[in-house]
């Protein structure tokens, strides 16, 4: 983070479709975050966890129906012409006409900014300099995100909006796309991108939110978010051994197939216990496997467990009726829990990652620290 300045600024925002009462739906109910200058923050959750209806707000593309949103300290719907030529958007379907070329389409948006980018620039950066000739139609849907992100760049924003930026690359593509925004981060664009590819928000991130219903489950540097969430072991039980036999100070399940698990907050320490005892007992651990906990554990234990909560489905707690930009100004959700850490989102950040289209369900590939076992 490089600077205080808070760039976004989100208090209580509500956002309603459809009437108040019980024909509308509250699909974004109270939520609070901010971005400092120069951040980059995610949005996580669940498919229909509210992401989109947030980020058009933040936009300017629709009103809030309840609480206040600052974007470079303006209300980005009543005060559109202030906050739109700063901003770069990147929206889920770019929309561009399909009759045109690559480069016509570039030249007409780079007419719409006061400040443009050179065209060729934007699309060298996005990988389609040598596409300039095609037609929009002709595109292939990784070339279509590419040119969405071509454009949203084109007028050299100070904060970036990137809904699902990645969801149709291919992994080069991807890999690509995380080095430019590392490199926009890095020359002080704030980015905030919503995202279904957990190692993507763990790769660019420096802080996220995982939201769930319209509200924020869990927020903090994905360092933060994931150590709230206990490490595991697990090994096959040594034949000959009975489960009361394990060391006692470990907190073992044993399931039917003679697997051992282990949840640990301190992993190397249960770890070290563990071995000991194994080679106390001169005894080999098969299977041994050992790993910290991921995003995704922390992105599915949220996604489980509110489920199953008390927020359920009711419509009716959300929008305040009014059309209001400037109404309750009380602070955070009561439901945030925030993992604040020192780690602070560090600058370094590797790439792995699959390609789909709007997966039904974030996945994270997380590679583990395989122990092996001795003798
Ligand atoms: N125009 C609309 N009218 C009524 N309900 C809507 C409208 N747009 C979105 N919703 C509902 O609001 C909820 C939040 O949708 P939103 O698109 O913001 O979620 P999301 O987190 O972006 O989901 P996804 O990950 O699937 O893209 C969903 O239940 C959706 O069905």
């Amino acid at each position: 983070m490089e600077s205080d300045e808070r760039v976004i600024d989100v208090t209580d925002l509500r956002r309603r479709y459809g009437s108040a009462g019980k024909g509308g739906f509250d699909a974004v109910r109270g939520l609070s975050f901010s971005v400092a200058r120069g951040e980059v923050f995610a949005l996580l959750g669940t498919n229909g966890a509210g992401k989109t209806s947030t980020v058009e707000v933040l936009e300017g593309l629709a009103p809030p129906t309840g609480g206040r949103v600052r974007v470079l300290g303006h209300d980005p719907y009543r005060e559109r012409a202030a906050v739109r030529p700063r901003i770069g958007v990147m929206l889920q379907e770019g929309g561009f006409p399909s009759d045109l070329t690559v480069a016509e389409t570039a030249r007409m948006w780079a007419g719409c900014a006061s400040a443009a980018r050179p065209a060729g620039e934007v699309l060298e950066a996005t990988g389609l300099a040598g596409r300039t000739k095609v037609r929009v139609k002709q595109l292939s849907g990784g070339e279509r995100r590419r040119l969405d992100l071509a454009m949203a760049l084109i007028g050299r924003p100070e904060v970036l909006f990137l809904d699902e930026p990645t969801t149709g690359l291919d992994a080069e593509g991807r890999r690509e796309t995380w080095r430019l925004v590392g490199e926009l981060r890095d020359s002080g664009t704030t980015v905030l991108l919503t995202t279904h590819y957990l190692e993507e928000a763990e790769a660019l991130a420096d802080r996220l939110a995982i939201m769930h219903r319209g509200r924020i489950a869990t927020a903090g540097t994905p360092a933060g978010v994931t150590a709230s969430r206990p490490s595991r072991i697990r090994f096959h039980l040594p034949n000959g051994v009975v489960p009361g036999e394990l060391p006692l100070s470990l907190r073992a399940a044993v399931d039917e197939d003679l697997r051992v698990e282990i949840r640990t907050e301190r992993l190397q320490e249960s770890l070290g216990t563990l071995l000991r005892w194994a080679e106390e007992q001169d005894l080999t651990l098969g299977g041994l496997d050992a790993r910290s906990a991921s995003l995704e554990e922390a992105f599915l234990a949220i996604a489980g467990s509110v489920t199953d909560g008390a927020d359920g489905g009711d419509g009716g707690d959300g929008g305040d009726g009014s059309d209001t930009t400037d109404g309750a100004d009380e602070g955070a959700g009561g439901d945030v829990r925030h993992h604040e850490e020192p780690a602070g989102g560090g600058n370094s950040r590797p790439a792995a990652a699959s390609a789909g289209r709007r997966p039904a369900a974030a996945t994270g590939e997380r590679p583990a620290a395989d122990a092996g076992a001795r003798r």
